[in-house]
Formats: structure tokens, C-alpha cells, sequence
């Protein structure tokens, strides 16, 4: 058994991780990153990039389709799957290929491949012959697709969103269960794409939205494009010959139906990659799920005891389960990095305002605080609700992409913004100005203040701001759009 000795161990080779160890490098030489699985991080590999891949060939088979609705006829749309799944892998071998490449930066003897597990709260064994002492640990090893064990009948036409980008041509039908973002995102390219395909829910929830209003109006919007019930009764999942049969009771009818699909894309959550690392041995505070107790500001695990005193683990990424996206596990890789380097001092990081974004058309996005967020911390009557449609907004009909809605959170009295729920074209954009406007702590008038270009999307979010303001007692409500600001404002 090869022993060694190091400052910082930090495991997973994930976003999070490549942030922690670089913060971490800059205070010690000896900080190694291991890495159990595959190298070249989630992102890159089967997350942001290889789904946003798929998702713009889908744009762009949607356009063509869409064209017609402009006067221009493009002809009969023909749809290569085997090209569509070709380009998806080359050009996400590219992005792979260029996180590994950066990672050679990495000097050979603090690279570790091999799966890290506890022996004590200062010792790793990785793989079956290293053992390593660590002053200070980083746990950032990510989340893994889960599927329920009623999906099993389905055997090997059971997929799931890591396997799905492996595919070489496009199957002619998918069952999606689970319309989070994963599910939302594939099964709305792999419908655009010309599959067939049913989306069934569990709990009645769609995407990253609370407020009731942006739920329904999605629901309905998403139903126009492919069958999508989110709070389905699903009977039973069989394998039948190559193909898997749902039966489940028609959304409208309430009729039993049963169907077969080639696929059944389970896109029911994910869990933190936290059970293989004998988390018992590392005396800390686990909640019943597993997930060490920790200050999302130090990003510092708790230790067993009593006092639940700062620990020398820390977390960051789909580990600690707070937020699973990129820009956090970069954030709170960082913060956990810095502060296993200074490790026993550490200091607080910046948390950034929480900003989520769901690349499906319209884009859904949430901002800061939801309602129900909103209404807990400042009470009922202490929040006002603003909102605007995009229906009749300008830049969005010119474009024929006029559906959509925002409803936005601000406090009553001091006017300061709080949050927002965004359905609607390109609203990626909108929520990175609500999300800086949060982080400057603006009040509704002051961004009413700020410039708005005609015709814009923007504009939309003006006459929501309008709105917000006028419910908080601040400023007079819109009564006639073209007089105030001009066709579609
Ligand atoms: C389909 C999909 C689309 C997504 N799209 C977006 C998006 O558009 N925008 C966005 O912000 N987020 C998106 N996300 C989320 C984003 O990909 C993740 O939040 C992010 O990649 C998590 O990074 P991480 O470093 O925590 O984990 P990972 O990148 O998974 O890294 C963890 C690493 O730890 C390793 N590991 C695990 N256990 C051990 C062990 N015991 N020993 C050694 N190594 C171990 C794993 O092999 C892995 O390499 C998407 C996710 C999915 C699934
Ligand atoms: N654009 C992005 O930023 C992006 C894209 C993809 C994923 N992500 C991240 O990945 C995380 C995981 O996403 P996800 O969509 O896998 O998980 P999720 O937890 O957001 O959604 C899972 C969905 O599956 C449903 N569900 C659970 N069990 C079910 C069952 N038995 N049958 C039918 N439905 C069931 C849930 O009700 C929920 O709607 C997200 O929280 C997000 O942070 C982000």
C-alpha cells in the first residue's frame, strides 16, 4: 500500500472540483485532485453542453418549420437523426476534450484516478493500494441520475439523460417521465426532432416554477407541442418485445390507455454522489438522506458533535444537493477551495443571487426569491406581485414568438426587488438583468429608471416593473401601452 501525505485532498474532478483545486493550489503545493470516474465533468460530458447541442438542432429544425408562418416556404423538412446524434457527440467530444486539455495544467503527481473512500475524518483510501492523509478535504463529487425501481420492466429501453447523448440515430418514439428541467429540455428537443413522444409528471410540478399562474400557463403552452401531464396516473411500465408499454389513464378522458414506446427516459431527479464514499468514517453531521450539514457561506461540514464545531471537509457542487448548477458548483467549489487552502482560518464567500434557467421555448427562469420565498420572509401583506404577458408585447409578435409570462416580487414600503418567475422568448436575458439588479439590491423604481431600447424584449419587463410598481403604491399603472411608450412597448 502506497501512503502519502498532502496539504488539500479534493475529490471528484468535476466543475466544482477543478474550482476548489485551483483556489486551493494557490496556497500549498501538495493539493490532489482524484478522480473515480470519468474525467471531463458532467457540463461537458452529459450535462449543459451535449443537452443544449441536441436542443439547437431542434431550434433549427423548428424554425424551418415555423417559416411557413412568415410567407417563406422552405419545402419538405426532412430530419437526419443519425446526424442530429453525430454532431451532438463530436462537438461534445470537443468541449470534453478541452477540459481535459486544461486539465494537464495539473501537475501529474496531484492528479489521482481512483475512487475515494473514508478510513478516517483525515484519511482516504482511493482505489485498492493509496492511502492518503489530508490536512483538508473537499467533497465535490457530484449527482447522478435516479430513476425509480418502477421503471425496471423496462430493461435496456430504459434511459436516462447520461445515456441518452450515446444514441446514433433518433428513436421513432420516448416516453419521458419527469417534467423537470431535464425532462422539459430533451423531451422538447426529441418532440421538435419529429419523436413521438408522451411526458408524464408525478406530483402536479413543472419545471423550476412555484407561482401557480407560470405553471399552468406552461402547462398549457407545452401541451400545445406534445402530450404532457404532470400529475399523471401511470398503471403500469411492461416490456413488450424491443419496446416498453405504458398503460396510464388519458389526461382528458380519464380513459385507460396503453402505448409502446422504443424509450423510457427517466428524467426523475438526481441524487449526490455521497453513498460510496463511507461518509460514516469521516465524523460528520449527516441528515437522514446522507448530505453533510455545512455553512453555504465557508462551504464547511459540521462535525459530529454536539456543537456541530467547523470540520476540515468541506463541500461544493451537486454534492451538497443547495442548487445543482454549473455557475454554483464553480462558486461554491471556489469558496470550499480558498478555504480548505487557509484551513484552520476561513473566511465567508460571495453567494451569488440565485438564478436558474431552463433552456426549453419559451425559456422558463426564476430569479432571487420565489412568492411563497417572498411571502415566508416578509409576510403576505408585505409583498407586492407584478406581472406582464408577453402576448401583445412588440418585439415578441413581430418575431411570432408572443406567449409568455413574468410575474415579478418586490417588498412593500422600502420598494426593493425580490424576485421573479419568467416564461417567455429568450428570457435568459431577462433574467441576467433581474439577477444583477438583485445582486445591486435596486429598488422597482430605480430599474424603471434604467434604459429600455425599442423594440425590444425588454420592454416587456418594463411594463411588468410598471406593474409591480403601481401595486406597491409607488407609481401609476399603464393605461394605454403606444401613448406611454411607443407600438408594443
Ligand atoms: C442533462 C443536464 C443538463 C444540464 N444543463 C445545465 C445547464 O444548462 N446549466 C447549468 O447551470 N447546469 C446544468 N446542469 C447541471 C450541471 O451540469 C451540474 O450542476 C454540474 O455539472 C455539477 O458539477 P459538479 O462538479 O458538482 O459535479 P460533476 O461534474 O459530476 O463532478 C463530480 C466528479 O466526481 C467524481 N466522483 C464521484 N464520486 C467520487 C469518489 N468517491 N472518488 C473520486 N471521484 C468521485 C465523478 O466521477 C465526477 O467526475 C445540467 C445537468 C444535466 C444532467
Ligand atoms: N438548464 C439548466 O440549468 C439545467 C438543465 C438540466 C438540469 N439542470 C439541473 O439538474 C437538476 C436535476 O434536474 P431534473 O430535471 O433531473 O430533476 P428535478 O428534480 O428538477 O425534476 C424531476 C421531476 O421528475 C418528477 N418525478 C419524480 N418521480 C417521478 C415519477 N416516478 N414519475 C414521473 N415523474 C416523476 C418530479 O416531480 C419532477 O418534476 C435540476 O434541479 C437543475 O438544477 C439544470
Amino acid at each position: 500500500m502506497q501512503e502519502r501525505d498532502v496539504d488539500v485532498a479534493v475529490i471528484g474532478a468535476g466543475t466544482a472540483g477543478l474550482s476548489a483545486w485551483q483556489s486551493a493550489r494557490q496556497y500549498h503545493d501538495q493539493v490532489v485532485l482524484i478522480e473515480g470516474g470519468e474525467p471531463g465533468t458532467t457540463c461537458a460530458r452529459v450535462g449543459c453542453m451535449p443537452s443544449k447541442l441536441l436542443i439547437a438542432a431542434a431550434e433549427s429544425a423548428h424554425q424551418a418549420h415555423e417559416a411557413a408562418g412568415f410567407g417563406i416556404e422552405i419545402g419538405s423538412i426532412e430530419v437526419n437523426g443519425q446526424d442530429v446524434m453525430a454532431r451532438v457527440r463530436r462537438q461534445r467530444d470537443a468541449f470534453v476534450a478541452s477540459v481535459l486539455d486544461s486539465m494537464q495544467r495539473i501537475e501529474p503527481d496531484n492528479r489521482i484516478l481512483g475512487h475515494a473512500r473514508f478510513e478516517d475524518p483525515h484519511t482516504l483510501r482511493v482505489g485498492d493500494d493509496l492511502r492518503l492523509r489530508a490536512r483538508a478535504i473537499v467533497l465535490a463529487t457530484g449527482s447522478r441520475p435516479h430513476s425509480p425501481k418502477a421503471f425496471a420492466p423496462a430493461g435496456d429501453r430504459l434511459v436516462d439523460s447520461d445515456a441518452l447523448f450515446e444514441w446514433e440515430d433518433l428513436p421513432e418514439s420516448v416516453a419521458v417521465f419527469g417534467p423537470g428541467i431535464v425532462g422539459l429540455e430533451l423531451g422538447q428537443a426529441l418532440a421538435r426532432l419529429g419523436v413521438r413522444l408522451r411526458m408524464f409528471g408525478k406530483s402536479g410540478s413543472l419545471g423550476p416554477f412555484q407561482d401557480p399562474s407560470l405553471r399552468d400557463y406552461a402547462e398549457r403552452t407545452f401541451n400545445g407541442e406534445f402530450y404532457l401531464d404532470p400529475a399523471a396516473q401511470v398503471e403500469a411500465i411492461e416490456r413488450d418485445g424491443n419496446q416498453v408499454a405504458v398503460r396510464f389513464l388519458e389526461r382528458d378522458s380519464g380513459r385507460p390507455l396503453t402505448e409502446r414506446f422504443d424509450y423510457l427516459l427517466a428524467a426523475t431527479g438526481r441524487r449526490p454522489n455521497l453513498d460510496h464514499l463511507d461518509l460514516q468514517n469521516a465524523g460528520l453531521r449527516l441528515d437522514d438522506k446522507g448530505v453533510p450539514d455545512y455553512n453555504r457561506f465557508t462551504m464547511q461540514c459540521r462535525q459530529a458533535d454536539d456543537a456541530g464545531a467547523g470540520s476540515h471537509i468541506f463541500i461544493a457542487g451537486d454534492a451538497s444537493q443547495e442548487l445543482p448548477l454549473l455557475h454554483e458548483a464553480n462558486q461554491q467549489g471556489r469558496i470550499a477551495g480558498h478555504n480548505a487552502g487557509r484551513y484552520p482560518e476561513r473566511r465567508a464567500g460571495h453567494r451569488s443571487t440565485r438564478l436558474s434557467i431552463a433552456f426549453t421555448d419559451p425559456q422558463m427562469a426564476t430569479v432571487g426569491l420565489s412568492r411563497d420565498e417572498a411571502a415566508q420572509r416578509f409576510g403576505c401583506d408585505g409583498v407586492a406581485e407584478g406581472e406582464a404577458t408577453f402576448e401583445d408585447q412588440g418585439r415578441a409578435v413581430v418575431m411570432r414568438q408572443n406567449r409568455g409570462l413574468m410575474r415579478l416580487y418586490a417588498e412593500h414600503g422600502s420598494g426593493q426587488f425580490l424576485g421573479a418567475e419568467l416564461f417567455g422568448p429568450r428570457v435568459e436575458h431577462i433574467a441576467h438583468l433581474l439577477a444583477w439588479s438583485l445582486e445591486q439590491k435596486m429598488g422597482v423604481e430605480r430599474m424603471l429608471e434604467m434604459p429600455f431600447y425599442h423594440p425590444v424584449l425588454e420592454e416587456g419587463l418594463r411594463s411588468a416593473l410598471r406593474d409591480l410598481n403601481s401595486a406597491l403604491l409607488q407609481g401609476p399603472a399603464m393605461t394605454e401601452r403606444c401613448l406611454e411608450y411607443g407600438p408594443g412597448g
